[in-house]
């Protein structure tokens, strides 16, 4: 979860009044001086606007993670200006900007605006690189330990130090600087990070949710996508860590809480996004002071998720930390070799469940129904399939007070979507099902096993109306199956910036890539069977790409909080009304625009409809407008496109039929010579593999010529009915204004460079069931 947008934002604030970033086009500066960046200036110094600079813009390359992500798009630098801090009205901090002292164009020294992390920092927690660089060795990236302090080395000094250090003042926060926060009760230094990273009032589920989490209640929240459900449940975790003694370097600290996640992305965006805050706990001298003395972390998160490696994640336990996100698998197979883990399981302070109804979807539900079970308390527990697992006779054997469960422990269970049925049956104090009846669903059956300590937990239910936030506009486009990647096609064209494409199937993503690559577009593939590394990689290159295309199945649906999607398709209808509003909500997050369209086949229509009526709408979703004079061409590129992809596919088929020939004559002992191969008389038992597939030769060349004409016709302009590409100041549309001005379109010569949320929005007609309907309108208009 990447408050990116919002911490810019606040950056730009402090950073200068008068040097406001343009919209869209975010930026940091960066003021490199010989003047100190010390608060409140000693004697007034000459002012500086911001724009009678002399800015450098820096290269990308240098700076890339310098945000983080958050849509950090251009940095620019200067030489001999000082920067001096004054504190304005509200106690806020503003950057002035000064002609540096004996400075005429010599000398270079640094002052970076302060709201961005240190990098390198520790104290805070571990440092922000939580998601691994593909590249770099597997592991749960800083926390393979190569980052963090050496804490194993206790010295004397050190040990007397920690005897001092049991308890720690908190400088009290004044609630003025954030006064929509003041009646949330936070430890103050959370109140300070959160200031530094921009979140000036509470969302609702915010609002709601953390005073009942905070005074020790078990809380069941359901709010729409992007609505801050993430720092809902986990600034309680927070509070209650820093109220805690300090953590000393020589004993292993206790695990207090445990966080949930269906998918290995979610996981590791729930770590990013709390170490954003652990990061903003100290104020720069107090982290400058924790890394002079090597202290401890003052709140320690790690991770532990399947595709890494388990080794390496293993040692994150074995040191020990304060938070664990974890999916289920994984850690239930550390869980089975490792005691201590499982005592800190059952010991747990916090629960969270983090969409607790897609674990159930993912297959997940045994190994979390394990985990669940070791945090019952004796008498509550339910007996389950895995009683004789080791780890289940372990705990009932150990009596010891501090082995046993909690009867403090405090669960969270959080979703945007989670049924109303389920909703009440959380509410009711024996949610056990009667003698003989059985529990509808698993995820009923998941909630039976949650030893709510609290007799009557916290239910929130903030879900919009119809499913979907109210800054997310949606759109339709009908038309006949073989037709969808044309409008894909189109649509990515007409309206570049961030896409995720959501398809039904692997086999789906497989097919799309390669075609959409030949046709230039920077496409992304995103589901199961990659490779993790590959995963993340992928992600981060979608995240990092001003436009770009992520083309993924439902593993990317839920949860990831991506800066500044600006639209989602559904490819292929999503099979549930809680999978389109996940998938519809990677996009319009924390309150900003967003646009989802369906693309939907005539087959798909009467499910399309009961997907909509299941979500409570009456009327139909309004169509998109399409330019039609464009689809011609886009079609033909198409054609090329997928003949190509045939013919590729077809000749990696036929390389995979030789080679299997060969080595099933070899293992029956038959010599085959290259003849024999290339007619086509040996075929076994495989009738497909028929002599004219064998003409390898010819289908090269082929593939090559196919190749040569979609490279012309990648040349060619893509117009717009009645526009003249070669003179742009005839035709009956004439092109000439924009083309001077570059306001047109980038690609699409003629059409204006309209947004998708900004289109207009035909009313849609009431939704009538089955599936009478005419001719689809997009097809119309491709033909
Ligand atoms: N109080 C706040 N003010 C402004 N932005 C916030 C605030 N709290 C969280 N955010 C930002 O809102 C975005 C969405 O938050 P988060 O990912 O927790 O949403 P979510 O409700 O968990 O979404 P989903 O249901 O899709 O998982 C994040 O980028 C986060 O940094």
């Amino acid at each position: 979860m990447r408050g990116g947008s919002l911490s810019s934002l606040a950056q730009a604030n402090t950073l200068a009044s008068s040097s406001k970033p343009k919209k869209g086009n975010k930026r940091a500066r960066i003021a490199s001086s010989a003047a100190s960046t010390s608060d409140a200036p000693k004697a007034k110094k000459d002012r500086l606007t911001a724009e009678s600079l002399q800015w450098r813009t820096l290269n990308p390359a240098s700076f890339s993670g310098f945000d983080d992500g958050g849509g950090m798009m251009m940095l620019e630098e200067l030489d001999d200006v000082g920067v001096e801090w004054e504190t304005a009205e509200g106690g806020m901090k503003v950057a002035r900007f000064v002609a540096a002292e004996g400075k005429k164009g010599k000398g270079k020294a640094k002052a970076v605006e302060p709201a961005v992390v240190d990098e390198e920092e520790v104290w805070g927690g571990i440092p922000d690189d939580a998601v691994p660089e593909a590249d770099e060795a597997e592991g749960s990236g800083s926390e393979d330990g190569a980052d963090l302090p050496e804490f194993s080395r206790v010295e004397k000094e050190d040990l007397d130090e920690e005897d001092e250090e049991e308890t720690e003042a908190a400088e009290p926060f004044d609630d003025a600087l954030l006064p929509a926060w003041s009646e949330i009760s936070l430890h103050p230094r959370i109140k300070r990070a959160l200031l530094a990273l921009g979140f000036v009032s509470p969302t609702g589920i915010q609002g709601r949710a953390l005073p009942s989490g905070l005074s020790g209640r078990d809380v069941v929240g359901v709010a729409e996508t992007g609505s801050g459900k993430t720092l809902a449940y986990s600034l309680p975790i927070l509070s209650h860590l820093l109220l805690s003694p300090t953590p000393s370097k020589s004993t292993r600290r206790p695990l207090s809480a445990l966080i949930v996640c269906p998918t290995r992305e979610l996981a590791l965006q729930v770590v990013d996004h709390l170490q954003k805050v652990v990061a903003h706990l100290m104020d720069d001298e107090e982290r400058a002071q924790a890394k002079k003395h090597n202290k401890p972390p003052r709140v320690s998160i790690g991770s532990v998720i399947g595709g890494l490696s388990a080794h390496k994640q293993k040692r994150i336990v074995d040191r020990g930390a304060d938070i664990l996100v974890a999916t289920p698998g994984r850690l239930w197979d550390l869980i089975k070799s490792d005691e201590d883990l499982a005592t800190g399981v059952r010991t747990l302070k916090f629960l969270i469940i983090d969409e607790a109804d897609r674990m159930i979807e993912n297959g997940h539900f045994a190994e979390l129904e394990n985990i669940v079970r070791l945090t019952q308390r004796q008498g509550a527990s339910t007996a389950g399939p895995d009683d004789d697992d080791p780890v289940f006779a372990a705990a009932n054997s150990d009596s010891a007070p501090e082995s046993r469960p909690r009867e403090d422990m405090q669960t969270f269970v959080f979703s945007a979507t989670l049924s109303k049925d389920l909703q009440q049956n959380l509410k009711r104090k024996q949610r056990k099902p009667k003698n003989g009846t059985k529990r509808a669903s698993a995820l009923e059956d998941l909630v039976d096993r949650l030893d709510f300590r609290d007799a009557n937990p916290e239910v929130i239910d903030l879900s919009p109306e119809g499913g979907v936030v109210a800054t997310l506009r949606e759109s339709m486009v009908e038309c006949v199956v073989t037709d969808k990647d044309l409008y894909l096609y189109y649509f990515l064209l007409r309206y570049p910036g961030r896409t995720m494409v959501f398809t039904g199937s692997i086999d789906g993503i497989r097919r799309l890539i390669p075609l959409f690559e030949m046709l230039q577009m920077p496409v992304y593939p995103l589901h199961s069977q990659l490779q993790q590394k590959q995963r993340l990689k992928n992600l981060d290159r979608f995240k990092e790409a001003k436009s770009a295309v992520l083309i993924a199945t439902d593993v990317a649906s839920r949860g990831l909080d991506i800066p500044n999607v600006d639209h989602v398709v559904h490819f292929n209808l999503p099979r549930t009304a809680d999978a389109y509003i996940h998938r519809s909500g990677r996009t319009a997050r924390a309150q900003n625009p967003g646009f989802a369209l369906q693309i939907v086949s005539a087959e798909e229509r009467g499910m399309q409809r009961s997907l909509m009526r299941s979500l409570g709408r009456t009327v139909e979703l309004p169509e998109l407008p399409i330019e039609s004079g464009f689809l011609p061409k886009l079609k033909e590129r198409l054609r090329v496109a997928q003949a190509i992809e045939k013919a590729q596919h077809e000749v990696k088929k036929e390389t995979h039929d030789r080679n299997w020939l060969k080595e099933a004559a070899e293992a029956m002992d038959i010599d085959l010579d290259d003849d024999m191969l290339d007619d086509g008389e040996l075929t076994f038992d495989r009738p497909h593999i028929r002599p004219q597939h064998r003409r390898k030769g010819n289908r090269t060349e082929s593939v090559a010529n196919l190749k040569a004409e979609l490279k012309h016709l990648m040349k060619e302009p893509l117009v717009a009915r009645g526009v003249s590409a070669r003179y742009p100041t005839g035709g009956s549309k004439v092109i000439i204004d924009d083309l001077v001005r570059a306001s047109g379109h980038e690609t699409l010569l003629g059409a204006p460079t309209a947004k998708a949320w900004d289109e207009p929005q035909k009313k849609g007609k009431k939704i009538v069931s089955g599936n009478k309907r005419k001719r689809p309108a997009a097809t119309a208009a491709a033909a």
